[in-house]
């Protein structure tokens, strides 16, 4: 998952990034305020000294920009792409400018280690969003900058809310769930319907995200998933101010004023659910008994500070917090199971090489448990392999905390970096000549691991601001696919054949399908 400007579209789950083509509403105010700011960029380059001369460094090679936008023109409908064209241009570090911001897009492992690890520190920072401090109370860790408090949040959650021995408690809940959803398919397969099954991992992900993280999937007052995509919407939607940072006091678009009202109401919302989780456990005197992460975040409150410790957990943090793991949970493994499926349909071969492999490792009697995945070796290939070939976001996010030299160029303190890791699972002197296709036997004598270490394949980032979700996401992800292809057989409808499965994608903060998958599942599992 990766931070900047993205949009939850309206009526979907879809983080959608935006840019110039789409993004400037074509109204009269705009279109003055744009003339207006060619007007000034003109005074100001007129009146600003070189940049060159004040800096007697380089800047990365890159193309040539437009007053005000920049390289907004460039990105295209799908900037992983344009922007892996224009890399082979200009080569693996290259400069841009979007709106006011410099931007740095890095294309090759190579250079991206020097980013997010051998740099790590100067570049951990993510590049700011306006709405985000109104939103998260400015408290939260995926939007907020690097600093002590980041580190002593990250360091909480790391240990207390996202660690192994919380993966293993909420085990239970992820067999319920998806037990569910495996008998909502047996019904369908008695009746030969069509599903799609991106609709249904979308409802068993709602159910296990929102009762791990608030012990509850809605709430009788509020509508709280309502409030939280509305939220979310607003994070995503393009403000200018984010671009140009001094039109921000205008708040031209509204922006800040919705966000203020849907803020509000969130916050309520998020108020009773604490405030009602407080006072079950001072009733039940249940202290140690953690139903879900708000329990587990307010047993946090009040405790002595660890050694290097400088900020303890508070009711804000507590809320931003358990945001943060909605808005980084609920896409990217849905996004995930839905890219698996897809490659899957279109390559019936390795569906039958993992069927076989569910069927002689778990057998034909019984469900996939968590304990089975250890033992699936060809399900991880399929998993490194989805996520080499569709990395679910396509970008990280990064800006830097200071002037720094790289390679010998030099970048400016702020500079957006942008690590296209769809690029890099593309090139083939990485990965060889068949690229494109979805062939887990590449992992086969390749036993690059996914945990941020080895920079060829990092979907879950690297460094420091790596994904602390990543062992719930990848479990998640595993048991899910393993369960769905252990327990039916899958057919493509109305006699559609495999090479016609539609691979269109949707950018933004995560790289989605665009249309639905359709399939027809029969029942093979005797459960
Ligand atoms: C397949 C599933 C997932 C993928 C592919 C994924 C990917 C990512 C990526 C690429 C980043 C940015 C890392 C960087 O800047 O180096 C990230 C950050 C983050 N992810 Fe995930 N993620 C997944 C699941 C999860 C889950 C299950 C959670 C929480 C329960 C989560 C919570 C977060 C948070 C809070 C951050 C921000 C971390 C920070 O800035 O300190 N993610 N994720």
């Amino acid at each position: 998952m990766a931070f900047s400007n993205y949009q939850y579209k309206k009526n979907s789950r879809n983080i959608v990034f935006h840019y110039p083509s789409s993004m400037f509403p074509s109204t009269i105010a705009i279109l003055a305020l744009f003339l207006l700011l060619i007007f000034l960029y003109i005074i100001s380059t007129f009146l600003r000294p070189n940049n060159q001369t004040k800096h007697p460094h380089k800047r990365p090679p890159g193309p040539l920009g437009l007053p005000i936008i920049g390289h907004f023109h460039l990105l295209g409908k799908l900037p992983h792409r344009s922007l892996y064209s224009l890399s082979k241009k200009y080569g693996p570090m290259m400069s841009l400018r979007l709106g006011q911001i410099p931007t740095i897009v890095v294309s090759c492992p190579e250079v991206a280690k020097i980013f997010l690890r051998t740099l790590d520190p100067k570049f951990a920072n993510r590049p700011k969003v306006q709405v985000s401090d109104l939103i998260f109370y400015g408290k939260d860790m995926a939007f907020g900058e690097y600093s002590p408090y980041w580190c002593d949040m990250r360091k909480l959650c790391n240990k207390h809310v996202l660690g192994a021995p919380k993966i293993t408690m909420f085990g239970p809940l992820r067999r319920q769930e998806l037990a569910l959803m495996v008998k909502s398919l047996q019904e369908d397969a008695k009746l030969g319907e069509v599903v799609n099954i991106g609709e249904k991992v979308h409802g068993l992900m709602k159910e296990i995200v929102y009762k791990m993280i608030f012990g509850r999937s809605n709430d009788d007052e509020f509508d709280l998933k309502g409030l939280v995509s509305q939220a979310l919407n607003l994070v995503g939607e393009f403000n200018l101010a984010d671009y140009v940072p001094w039109l921000g006091a205008f708040d031209l678009q509204g922006i800040t004023r919705r966000t203020k009202e849907i803020s509000e109401a969130l916050d309520k919302a998020l108020e009773k659910i604490v405030r009602e989780h407080e006072e079950e456990a001072s009733n039940a005197q249940k202290e140690g008994h953690h139903r879900d992460f708000i329990d587990i975040l307010l047993s946090l409150m009040n405790q002595p500070l660890e050694d290097g410790q400088e900020h303890g957990m508070e009711r804000e943090n507590i809320k931003a917090i358990a945001l943060d793991m909605i808005l980084g949970s609920y896409d990217p493994t849905i996004i995930a199971i839905e890219w698996a499926f897809t490659e899957l349909l279109r390559n019936p071969r390795v569906m039958k090489k993992l069927q076989h492999e569910l069927e002689t490792t778990v057998g034909m009697d019984k469900m996939v448990e968590e304990a089975d995945i250890p033992k699936l070796n060809y399900l991880h290939m399929v998993v490194k392999e989805i996520l080499r070939l569709r990395p679910i976001g396509p970008f990280i996010f990064r800006e830097s905390l200071e002037d720094v030299m790289v390679n010998g160029y030099y970048i400016k303190k702020k500079t957006r970096i942008l690590v296209n890791l769809w690029a890099i699972g593309q090139n083939p002197k990485i990965w060889s000549d068949n690229v494109e296709e979805f062939y887990p036997e590449r992992f086969l004598n390749n036993d690059v691991n996914i945990n941020g270490n080895d920079s060829q394949l990092t979907p879950f980032g690297s460094g420091r601001r790596k994904c602390p979700g990543m062992l719930i996401g990848l479990i998640t992800v595993n048991l899910v696919l393993a369960q769905l292809v252990h327990c039916f057989n899958w057919e493509l409808p109305h006699g559609m054949t495999p090479c016609e499965v539609d691979t269109s994608e949707t950018f933004g903060l995560n790289l989605s399908r665009s249309k639905p998958l359709l399939v027809v599942p029969t029942c093979c599992v005797l459960v």
